[in-house]
């Protein structure tokens, strides 16, 4: 029988050193990702301070998204800047920029001016909230140079269509009266009757690509569209969820009359309130945030050669239309043929469909405890140290054996 000692796991049968890659996502309301990763890392080296440990940051959320991507995408600037939050009043809602594949491009998370942390919803702001301050955002990055520019969506308390963004962008929209609608109100509350400036202000984006980063499927109206799925969580009582999907209706209708493009059936564009449909008339393209997020962090580098790849979230669940970031960077691992590890919270009952078998889900539970015990920061961080530990060990008894 072979010994099993702490030198093993170091080195490779052909005396290389290992190499693993550590990724985690935030364990939402419990851990962000950086105590996770450090979490993973500090385990594995007290088992083993020789295996060649390399980390990154992902992040499924929004304004999570950003901070992530500040700290561990490369050469990011991050541009202040000052404007208006969904329901009209000042914010700083800084944006970043770096380049991705050549060309200048600008980040930005839509919760920055229309989080859903800003407002307490109710029927009052959900017919004030606009996505207008979002506009604002994309125009000062054009104005900078940007030929690219990545929304990361989520966490929003908008429900207007994306309509406060075109309208930020110089679309116009008229009453019946035929009166300009003013910039401080939700133009789904506003009944407004004709739409202008439409062709000219999706022109600006003919040389600029934006990509919208979601994992939702719902398209901008209708049964499975933004209001009915998100409405009622953002303060919208029936009726208003009604009209406005009605209004998003008739929109998307006048941008087949003026555009010729039907956008009716593309999934996901219901995100943010409908955020992702405006996107998508200036030419937006739906994007898997995992896949973008992985590129920003420079993770399929760090991936190359790499031993294993421990990843985590807070809830891992498998949702074959809609994969979660998790999901989708441990699919990547996969491709890259690198075994890949999620260590989680909570393993929901869809995991036992998840059909890649390359990867390994842990869930850090010792004992049956209270959500509210395991989700205790020292407690949880404890409990990831164990099951790394029982990981890495696995792993030396599987090389020992061989
Ligand atoms: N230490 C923990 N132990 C058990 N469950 C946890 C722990 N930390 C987080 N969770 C669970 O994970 C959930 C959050 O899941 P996750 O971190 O994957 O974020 P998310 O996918 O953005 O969340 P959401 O479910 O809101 O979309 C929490 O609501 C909680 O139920
Ligand atoms: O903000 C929202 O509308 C939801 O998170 C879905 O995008």
């Amino acid at each position: 029988m072979n010994v099993i000692n702490c030198t093993y796991w170091a080195f490779d049968s052909r005396g290389e050193k290992m190499k693993v890659v550590i990724a985690a996502d935030a364990f939402k309301d419990c851990l962000s990702s950086d105590e996770v990763n450090e979490a993973v890392r500090e385990s594995i080296f007290k088992i083993d301070p020789e295996v060649e440990v390399v980390t990154a940051g992902i992040s499924d959320g929004a304004l999570d998204g950003l901070d992530v991507l500040k700290r561990w995408g490369r050469e990011i600037e991050e541009i202040p800047f000052k404007t208006t939050d969904l329901m009209g009043r000042p914010v700083d809602a800084p944006y970043l920029t770096t380049n991705y594949k050549k060309a200048p491009l600008a980040i930005i998370a839509t919760a920055s001016t229309a989080g859903k942390h800003r407002i307490l919803p109710s029927p009052g702001s959900f017919i004030r909230a606009t996505s207008f301050g979002l506009g604002t955002q994309i125009r000062d990055a054009l104005g900078r140079g940007a030929k690219r520019i990545l929304i990361l969506t989520g966490e929003t308390g908008v429900s207007d269509g994306g309509l406060g963004l075109l309208q930020a962008l110089g679309v116009n929209f008229y009453d019946e009266e035929g009166h300009l609608i003013g910039r401080d109100k939700n133009l789904l509350a506003t009944n407004f009757k004709e739409v202008r400036n439409l062709e000219s202000v999706v022109q600006q984006f003919n040389h600029v690509e934006i990509m919208i980063a979601t994992n939702t499927d719902r398209p901008y109206a209708g049964y499975r569209g933004a209001q009915r799925t998100w409405g009622m969580d953002k303060g919208g009582t029936k009726k208003q969820i009604e009209v406005f999907d009605k209004r998003m209706d008739g929109f998307f209708m006048t941008v087949i009359k003026e555009l010729n493009l039907d956008l009716r059936d593309v999934a996901g564009l219901g995100v943010d309130g409908g955020i992702g449909g405006a996107l998508a008339v200036l030419g937006g393209q739906i994007v898997p945030t995992g896949d973008i997020m992985a590129n920003l962090v420079g993770l399929p580098q760090k991936l190359e050669d790499a031993d294993l790849f421990i990843t985590g979230t807070g809830k891992i669940s498998h949702h074959p239309q809609t994969p979660h970031v998790i999901n989708q960077v441990l699919d990547l691992a996969t491709k890259m043929s690198v075994p890949a590890v999620a260590i989680c919270g909570q393993v929901d009952n869809s995991m036992r469909h998840y059909p890649n078998e390359k990867v390994a889900v842990f869930s850090i539970q010792r004992r049956p405890s209270s959500l509210r015990r395991s989700m205790e920061t020292r407690y949880a961080i404890v409990n990831i140290k164990i099951v790394t530990r029982n990981i890495i060990r696995l792993m030396n008894m599987a090389r020992a054996e061989k």
